[in-house]
C-alpha cells in the first residue's frame, strides 16, 4: 500500500461512525464507582482504575457467557432516572470527543425497570442524556437510539412496540442480544414482524457465539437489515491454497445484498470468536468488498474506542486513510436514518473531514 500509514491522532480527527455500541457496556469507571456509592451497590474493586482493569480482565473469558456476566454491576447501577441520564450524555461527549459524528447505542430497556421505573420512563431518561451531550457538542455529533430485547426473555414484542412508539423521538431501530446458543431469532419473530409491517429497521446480534443458522435465521427469517458481528459468515467462504476464494450461497447473498456487518474486533477476540485482530475475518472480508463497518461493542469490557479499533486495524492490515473512509461511508450508508441525513453527514461531515486529513498527509 503506497498511502502513508494513519497516525493515531490523524485517526482521532477523522469523522467516524459507530452503529455498534452498549450503552451499559460503556460507562466511566468512575462514575460506576460513585453512583454505585449512591445506592450502596458492592462493586468487584474500589477505585475508577482497579474497575476499569477488573472489567477488561473479566471480559476477557473467552466465553460470550462469562463475558456477559461483567454487565451485572454496570446495570445495577443504572436503575433510576438521573442515573441513566448521566450515563447517556456521558456516553454521548466521550464519542464526541474521541471524533465520532453519528452513533445507534443500543441498551435493553426492560434491564432497567428493578428500580421501579417504566419501561418508557428509561427511554425517556437515555433521550434527556443524549440530548443534553448532543447540545453540548454544538452539533458536532448525532445519537439515535436502538432498543434491544434480551433474547432469553419474552419481551421482544412489548420493546418492538417501544421502538416504534418513540421511532420519532430518537429511537431509530430494535435488537436482540444476549446469550446467542440456544435463543435462535426466529423465538422472536413475532417482535421482528411487527418492525417489517412498520416499515421500521432493526439490526440482529447474529454469527458471534453461533454460526450459520442464527445468521441465516436472522436474514432469511427474521429480515434483519444488518448483522450484529456477523464474524461467523466466513464459515461459508473457502480458501484454496492457490488463494482463490469461494463464496457459499449464504456469504454470496450477504455480500450481493450488501448486508452490512457491524464487526466489533476486539469484543470477539475477548469472547472467543477471532483470536487475533491480525486473524479477524474482517481483513478478508474487507478484501472481498463486503459491506464491512468497524464498531466497539463495549468500550468499558474491551478497554477500547473508535479511535482504539481503527489503530489496531492500522497496524494489523496497514490500512490507509481512505481504507479508513470506506469503512464510514459503509457505516452511515447503513445507518438507521432517514437517507437525506445519512446523506448530508457522508457529503457535509465525512467526505470534507477525511479531505482535509489527505490534504494535510
Ligand atoms: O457482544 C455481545 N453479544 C451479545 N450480547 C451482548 C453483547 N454485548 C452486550 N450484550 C448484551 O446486551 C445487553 C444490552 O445492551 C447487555 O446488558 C449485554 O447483556
Ligand atoms: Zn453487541
Amino acid at each position: 500500500m503506497s498511502a502513508p500509514t494513519p497516525t493515531r491522532d490523524q485517526i482521532r480527527q477523522a469523522p467516524k461512525v459507530l452503529l455498534h455500541d452498549h450503552l451499559d457496556g460503556g460507562l466511566r469507571p468512575q462514575t460506576i464507582v460513585e453512583l454505585a456509592a449512591e445506592i450502596g451497590h458492592e462493586l468487584p474493586a474500589g477505585d475508577a482504575g482497579s474497575l476499569a482493569r477488573w472489567f477488561t480482565e473479566s471480559a476477557d473469558s473467552g466465553s460470550l457467557v462469562r463475558y456477559l456476566e461483567t454487565f451485572d454491576h454496570t446495570v445495577a447501577v443504572m436503575q433510576n432516572g438521573p442515573a441513566i441520564a448521566r450515563v447517556a450524555r456521558e456516553c454521548v461527549e466521550d464519542l464526541a470527543a474521541d471524533g465520532v459524528v453519528y452513533a445507534e447505542i443500543r441498551y435493553a430497556p426492560e434491564q432497567h425497570v428493578e428500580g421501579g421505573m417504566s419501561l418508557d420512563e428509561v427511554v425517556a431518561a437515555v433521550q434527556e442524556g443524549f440530548d443534553a451531550g448532543m447540545s453540548a457538542s454544538g452539533g458536532r455529533i448525532v445519537v439515535r437510539q436502538l432498543l434491544t430485547a434480551m433474547r432469553h426473555q419474552a419481551r421482544s414484542m412489548e420493546i418492538a412496540e417501544l421502538a416504534i412508539a418513540w421511532r420519532d423521538r430518537g429511537v431509530a431501530g430494535f435488537d436482540i442480544a444476549g446469550a446467542e446458543a440456544g435463543f435462535p431469532p426466529t423465538r422472536h419473530l413475532d417482535a421482528f414482524e411487527y418492525m417489517q409491517r412498520e416499515n421500521a429497521h432493526f439490526t440482529i446480534h447474529a454469527g458471534e457465539a453461533f454460526g450459520l443458522p442464527s445468521i441465516w435465521e436472522a436474514l432469511q427469517w427474521c429480515g434483519a437489515d444488518r448483522l450484529g458481528h456477523g464474524v461467523r459468515i466466513i464459515d461459508n467462504i473457502t480458501v484454496a491454497d492457490d488463494g482463490s476464494v469461494e463464496l457459499g450461497r449464504l456469504a454470496s447473498y450477504v455480500r450481493d445484498k450488501r448486508i452490512p456487518l457491524e464487526m466489533c474486533p476486539r469484543s470477539n477476540i475477548q469472547t472467543g470468536a477471532a483470536e487475533s485482530i491480525a486473524e479477524h475475518p474482517i481483513g478478508l472480508l474487507t478484501e472481498l468488498r463486503f459491506r464491512v463497518t468497524v464498531n466497539t461493542d463495549n468500550r468499558l469490557m474491551s478497554g477500547t474506542s473508535m479511535t482504539d479499533e481503527m489503530v489496531g486495524l492500522v497496524e494489523a492490515f496497514d490500512y490507509s486513510l481512505e481504507d479508513l473512509r470506506w469503512f464510514t461511508i459503509n457505516a452511515m450508508k447503513s445507518a438507521f436514518l432517514p437517507f437525506d441525513e445519512r446523506l448530508a453527514i457522508i457529503d457535509e461531515v465525512v467526505k470534507p473531514g477525511y479531505a482535509a486529513l489527505v490534504a494535510a498527509r
